[in-house]
């Protein structure tokens, strides 16, 4: 569903990743792994555009990324969750979820019902202030926002990082229904092996903005873990 074929990505002078190349199956759940600063996060912005890539070429479906802006992702059903939730503070609960209407495939005024289903507590939150949530609501928040443009692919950056135990459990059985249940197909960024373990199908390691392993989840054995994951 995504192909990511030998790109190239620089910060200024700092080349940071590394013909870089990455299958994303259609359906499935894939888990972007890797150390701190291995360009995780800086290949996610790439394929939603929000970096440009100075070589290689991203397909979604087969058409290519390249040279569409980044506001195409959501129409052409790619739904984003980034690092740090990045919800707007000072809008209602409703009103960082409309956000995301204008985007849908099939155009809507209604918040879809399904995303109250999935996440009961931004219903009862609906009017409070985005700022005034906890950690993990705005992090139910940011998923919702992405799933309210109805996506194909659902990408999440570290959707765990800084959320308390059972809050993490909570989004772990959330990407397994989304994944399993329904059918989406989910690229995340993980750091904590047991989360990427329950939800994830294959992985991806990143090390130095290189991919130097992939495969399916059931094959990451304790070597890889230790050289590319323990810190
Ligand atoms: N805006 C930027 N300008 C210059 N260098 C950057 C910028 N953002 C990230 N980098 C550098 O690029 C490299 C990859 O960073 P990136 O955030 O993609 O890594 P990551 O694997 O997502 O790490 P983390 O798990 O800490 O989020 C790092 O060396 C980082 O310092």
């Amino acid at each position: 569903m995504l192909n990511i074929e030998q790109i190239n990505q620089f910060y200024g002078e700092s080349h940071t990743l590394w013909d870089l190349d990455l299958q994303v199956v259609e359906g499935k759940c894939t888990c972007l792994m890797g150390r701190n600063g291995v360009g995780k996060t800086t290949l996610l912005q790439c394929v939603m555009g929000l970096l440009p890539i100075r070589s290689g070429e991203i397909l979604f479906e087969g058409q290519s990324l390249n040279r569409q802006i980044a506001e195409r992702r959501a129409p052409l059903g790619i739904g984003y969750v980034p690092q740090g939730r990045q919800i707007f503070p000072t809008l209602t609960v409703e009103e960082n979820l409309r956000i995301g209407l204008p985007a849908r495939r099939e155009k809507s005024q209604q918040i879809p019902e399904f995303i109250f289903e999935l996440f009961p507590v931004l219903k009862e939150m609906l009017g409070r202030r985005g700022g005034d949530l906890s950690g993990g609501q705005q992090q139910q928040l940011a998923i919702g926002r992405a799933l309210v443009i109805d996506p194909k692919l659902l990408i999440l950056d570290e959707p765990t990082e800084g959320i308390q135990p059972n809050i993490v459990q909570e989004i772990g059985d959330i990407i397994l229904r989304l994944n399993r249940d329904i059918g989406l197909t989910v690229l995340l960024v993980e750091q904590k092996l047991p989360f990427a373990r329950k939800v994830a199908d294959h992985f991806c390691i990143l090390d130095r903005g290189r991919n130097v392993s992939a495969g399916a989840m059931g094959d990451l054995g304790d070597d890889l873990i230790k050289q590319y994951l323990t810190v």
